[in-house]
């Protein structure tokens, strides 16, 4: 994953990924306002005032060789074409005075050279280039490479680089690719570079010319214009001057703005010069000319109106970010419940409430081999109640399964032991599992619900109802290649018996025993 730079402090650079996340974004935006702040109160004349041009002839500086230095002396002053109005990058004060930090690179290179600079005052950056192109100017300290303007300059390594960003109205979906809005009208500065590469990239792309950003950014205020296209902090900038608070950056383009210094491409050994000079712009020097116009500044006063909206953003997005985890986290819980629901589902007979078939065969596998292994001995009660079909004729299917759900109910509450599980086996069978190894006791506690269920009082339309139930019990030590299905045929041989001795009666059979006649 590559990374691009989000916001530039001379040498420390702020960077963050290229799938630029809202939350990093928010605080580069924070950033740069602030910054454009700062380049505010600069413009407006903090910095003290300087020469037209800074800068002093220190013709035969060492680091360039005899033939530069004849041929500055020779031509005189460089002169220079600059944008007008571009803060914090570059500008001409109402006194006439170039300043930014295109100005401030400038008079660097000036000291290091022994250059003579002369300003020619320009009333745009399409004026400037214009007059570069006929020679009227020398030097463009700030702009970018482009196939159109090599026809007639000549650039130095590029030593500036600011991150190009859309500004639109209101919330937009985060805009990552031109191509998502090339189709609607977008501004952009009138002759910048970006204008080229777009056209040539974007071949449909609807780019309409402005001669500021402050224009550009009120067309779109206006709905004339989708968005405004531009480098970072010089959008940041306007919005800050205009205290706008209704437009938004809402996408990063993938192209940044890299800044050389410019020459007329007559004159090589110009370029030359410049190449020399921009070489010896060390990290301290950078960040020096920075750190003066990306200065953070925060005062509360003058800046609250534009602060303000962007704590409350970051505020906002911080609660949504809160919400959004609280909701995935409900969303978790409820889906654990509901697997739980579908689990206990598969477990459960839909009618009484009791374990089913299908449970309770898994149950008794596993506690088969758990008994053969412990040599415990495993009961299985199969419990059948007696001329069902004729109760259910006679007082009906509903009654039938309320029956069958109160007998279910004091078949749990009478075996509710952990090694205990009760089942309905299908229609009117149950199974108990007992695998605490004492089947005496168990055999016991089965007569004593056989006798409750005949006890339990039932009525129904005034008449009194009696439902019985036959039991056969079967245990053994459960031994290599028994099945839990040999298991539940015996038992069910057993209950057999019990019916065949007249119902409402238990019969136990254990393994290597005969049929039992009680307990
Ligand atoms: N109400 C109701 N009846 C059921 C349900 N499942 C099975 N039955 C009934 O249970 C009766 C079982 O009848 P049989 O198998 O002949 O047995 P029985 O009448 O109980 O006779 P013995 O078992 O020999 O004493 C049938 O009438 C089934 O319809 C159910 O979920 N609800």
């Amino acid at each position: 994953m590559t990374d691009h730079v989000c916001g530039d402090r001379g040498e420390e650079r702020v960077t963050i990924p290229d799938r630029c996340g809202w939350m990093p974004m928010a605080l580069g935006w924070w950033l740069l306002l602030a910054f454009a702040q700062a380049g505010a109160s600069v413009a407006a004349g903090d910095v003290p005032d300087r020469p037209v041009v800074e800068g002093s002839a220190q013709a035969g500086s060492y680091l360039l060789t005899e033939r530069h230095r004849q041929y500055l002396i020779q031509r005189g002053p460089l002169r220079l074409c600059v944008d007008p109005d571009w803060l914090p990058f570059e500008a001409i004060n109402p006194a006439g005075v170039y300043i930014g930090i295109g100005a401030d690179f400038m008079a660097l290179l000036a000291r290091r050279g022994g250059l003579q600079l002369e300003l020619v005052p320009t009333r745009s950056w399409s004026e400037s280039l214009t007059r570069i192109r006929d020679r009227d100017c020398d030097v463009l300290p700030l702009a970018m490479k482009t196939p159109s303007r090599s026809e007639y300059l000549d650039f130095t390594r590029p030593y500036l680089e600011t991150p190009s960003v859309i500004a639109t109205l209101g919330p937009q979906p985060f805009i990552r690719d031109l191509a998502e809005v090339a189709d609607r009208p977008l501004g952009i500065m009138a002759g910048f570079s970006f204008v080229e590469i777009y056209r040539a990239r974007y071949p449909g792309i609807h780019l309409v010319e402005v001669s500021s950003y402050e224009e550009g950014l009120t067309a779109v205020m206006e709905g004339e214009l989708f968005g405004m296209l531009g480098n970072m902090a010089s959008i940041a900038y306007s919005l800050q001057r205009m205290r706008n608070t209704e437009l938004r950056i809402s996408g990063r383009l993938i192209d940044d703005s890299r800044l050389s210094m410019a020459s007329r491409n007559d004159e090589p050994v110009l370029n030359e010069i410049l190449e020399i000079l921009v070489a010896t712009i060390s990290a301290g020097d950078r960040q020096r000319v920075l750190n003066q116009w990306y200065a953070v500044r925060i005062d509360m006063d003058e800046n609250g109106p534009i602060l303000f909206p962007l704590v409350l953003v970051a505020g906002l997005l911080s609660i949504l970010l809160i919400f959004w985890a609280y909701h995935l986290y409900l969303r978790n819980s409820m889906l654990r419940q509901s697997n739980a629901r579908l689990l206990q589902q598969n477990r459960q007979d839909a009618l009484t409430g009791t374990f089913n078939r299908l449970y309770f065969d898994e149950r008794l596998q596993h506690a088969m081999a758990l008994a053969r292994r412990r040599r415990l001995k495993l009961a299985v009660a199969m419990l059948d109640l007696d001329h069902f079909k004729q109760f259910n004729d006679h007082h009906g299917h509903a009654l039938g399964d309320q029956c069958l759900r109160q007998i279910s109910g004091l078949m749990r509450d009478m075996f509710q032991r952990e090694t205990e599980t009760v089942a309905r086996y299908g229609g009117e069978e149950f199974v108990i599992l007992s695998e605490d190894g004492s089947p005496e006791q168990f055999a016991r506690r089965l007569e004593a619900f056989r006798q409750a269920l005949k006890d339990m009082p039932l009525q129904y339309e005034g008449e009194d109802i009696q439902l019985t139930v036959s039991i056969g019990l079967w245990v053994a030590v459960p031994s290599i290649g028994d099945r839990p299905a040999d298991f539940m045929r015996q038992a069910d041989d057993v209950l057999y018996e019990a019916k065949a001795a007249g119902r409402d009666c238990l019969r136990r059979r254990e393994r290597e025993e005969s049929v039992s006649t009680g307990y």
